[in-house]
């Protein structure tokens, strides 16, 4: 095969500094100090306060009132090192060879300025950098698995600079090994040698990283690789016909995301190769300021204007992806929407087609409904867990390792990943499962469109109402005393606990990984606090608004001498 590798720039000699690196990064850089530096000072809590979850997030573009810059270059370089130590740790790498990282990046603005200090922290570090420079998260991690060494694959470790669906100003990093996405406990790690490292630099010192990190960096068309695996897949479920999709019309939603260049690649070298035609697919030029809709699925006007799109192009399908394609959503040729709970319903479908009785993993504010729909009509298991997409992610393959058979992992977010896909939380590889699925059924002779699917998740019970309400948690309230959001979060769940044990209208949910849920007047409700905020969103489902308002009066008179609790969003809710 012809190496696509587009610059290919002899690597820097990078032996001695490697070797010294694993030793200890901080002497690498403090063996270039110098006495001045014009680089802010920082403390080790400005670098704590970059984690997210299992992401680092922060601002990276100046201009937003009250949002001051965090996620500088010397910090993002920093950072990067500070990846590269951990790595060269994890793989008890000894300098003889020396470690590869892809880096990628969504549309934002400050995508580039980011790419360059994240590969100065890599090279400076003594590793090898591989650019892709547009790509999608799940692209990044299927590099650390793909073993094709023209495209210098694979990877020891990936950075995806993306910050989802935040807004434009913001942005952020994202963490691969062959291993999957690392976890809260590395980032931790990670944050805290970063702001070791950062102490150390100086201006000579990152001036020598970027002379560095200009000699060593290669690029490569590495998307080309993705989609071509994408392509096979959907082939392979279709008896390996060419043009399965032949005929087809779909139409794709990117929101000017990485998505928006995705869906140009999942087009051109996907959907069209597999035959569908794709006119009417809209939002696909990458532009960081999203002027269209925010590229989310969970976005009420994202779906709007899919579900428009497919009616309006009389197609037989609609696809829509988040900003850096981990997440995604359908829409069938009648306009009705394949997410959240509908979503799950129908990968959970195929899923158990596949594999008869499985386990199907989801976060904590799916449905009722959606139980009896995987159990009772398709057979299958539903462990619902916590939100989260790397905690059902992370559970499912716990439960694999215990002896529990669980192929899919799915949140109503429209995060997914699949066992047979390595576990890669990958929005584009559930659509190809969609894919296959009408490609298939086209094999067969079955007729229809996207009927197939639509039939698939027949018998689901939807609930009339379904709301989430973002309670806030005023962090500077007296009530708090000092004390965290966290604790004061915790105290509001353990009172409304205690509440519904004396309310005999409501029953506590006997199995329950997050939060309080519960049962009562036809519906359910759950609080939990949030993954990131100090926010307690409070999800309730029921038949009819009226039974909604009395789960929300129910949780309202529980928590009303919470005064730090901001109830404004429930209290306009329970209003007759
Ligand atoms: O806890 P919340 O604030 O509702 O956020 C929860 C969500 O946060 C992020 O968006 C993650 O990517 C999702 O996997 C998760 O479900």
């Amino acid at each position: 095969m012809e190496t696509d590798v587009v610059a290919l720039i002899t690597p820097i000699c990078y032996c001695e500094f490697a070797v010294f690196f694993t030793h200890s990064l901080l002497l690498v850089f403090l063996a270039a100090a110098p006495s001045t530096t014009s680089i802010p000072y920082l403390e080790k809590v400005d670098f704590m306060k970059l984690q997210n979850g299992s992401d680092i997030r922060g601002v990276a573009v100046a201009g937003v009132e009250g949002e001051p810059v965090t996620l500088t270059e010397p910090v993002t370089e920093a950072i990067a090192a500070a990846f590269s130590a951990w790595l060269l740790e994890m793989k008890r790498a000894d300098g003889a060879k020396p470690l590869r990282v892809s880096v990628g990046h969504d549309s934002r603005i400050s995508a580039q300025v980011l790419q360059d200090a994240v590969s100065r922290g890599i090279a400076g570090a003594g590793l090898d950098v591989v650019q892709y420079r547009l790509a999608s998260t799940p692209a990044m991690f299927n590099s650390t698995l793909t073993e094709d060494e023209a495209f210098l694959c694979p990877v020891d470790g990936a950075i995806m600079i993306t910050a989802s669906h935040l807004p434009y100003n913001r942005n952020g990093f994202k963490f691969f090994t062959n291993a999957g996405g690392l976890g809260k406990a590395d980032i931790k790690n990670i944050l805290e040698r970063a702001a070791d490292i950062y102490k150390s630099f100086t201006d000579e010192g990152l001036m020598k990283s970027k002379r560095k990190a200009s000699e060593s960096i290669k690029r490569v068309d590495y998307m080309t690789v993705y989609t071509s695996d994408l392509v096979k897949a959907v082939r392979k479920a279709a008896e390996n016909i060419e043009r399965p999709l032949e005929g087809f019309h779909i139409v794709v939603d990117a929101g000017n995301g990485a998505g928006g260049f995705f869906a140009m690649v999942f087009q051109e070298k996907v959907l069209q190769p597999l035959g569908a035609i794709t006119s009417g697919s809209q939002f696909l030029e990458p532009d960081g300021l999203f002027p269209n809709h925010i590229p989310n699925p969970e976005d009420k006007t994202a779906m709007k204007a899919i579900t428009q799109a497919v009616l309006e192009n009389k197609a037989d399908l609609g696809i829509i992806f988040d900003t850096d394609v981990d997440r995604s959503a359908a829409v069938d040729s009648t306009g009705h929407e394949f997410n959240r709970n509908r979503l799950i319903a129908l990968m959970s479908a195929i899923v158990l087609e596949e594999h008869p009785g499985t386990t199907i993993v989801t976060d904590s504010v799916t449905s009722d409904g959606l139980t009896t729909f995987i159990e009772k009509k398709l057979g299958g298991k539903h462990h619902r867990f916590k939100r989260g997409y790397k905690n059902v992610i992370d559970e499912a393959v716990r439960l694999n390792s215990v002896g529990e058979e669980s192929h899919l992992a799915i949140e109503t977010s429209g995060h997914g990943a699949l066992k047979e896909n390595h576990w890669l939380d990958d929005g584009a590889y559930l659509m190809v499962k969609v894919l296959n699925k009408l490609a298939s059924a086209r094999a067969s002779g079955i007729a229809g469109g996207s009927k197939v699917l639509t039939d698939l998740v027949e018998g689901l019970q939807e609930p009339g109402v379904a709301v989430e309400l973002r309670l806030k948690i005023d962090q500077n309230h007296p009530d708090l005393k000092g004390g965290s959001f966290r604790e004061y979060g915790m105290a509001v769940l353990r009172l409304l606990e205690n509440h519904i044990e004396s309310d005999p209208k409501l029953q506590k949910a006997p199995v329950n990984y997050e939060g309080v849920r519960a049962s009562g007047f036809g519906g359910w409700f759950l609080l939990r606090l949030s993954l990131h905020d100090p926010v307690l969103p409070l999800n309730i489902e029921a038949a009819s608004h009226g039974d909604a308002v009395k789960l929300g009066l129910a949780v309202s008179s529980a928590v009303k001498d919470f005064h730090a609790l901001d109830m404004s969003a429930l209290d306009k809710f329970i209003q007759p």
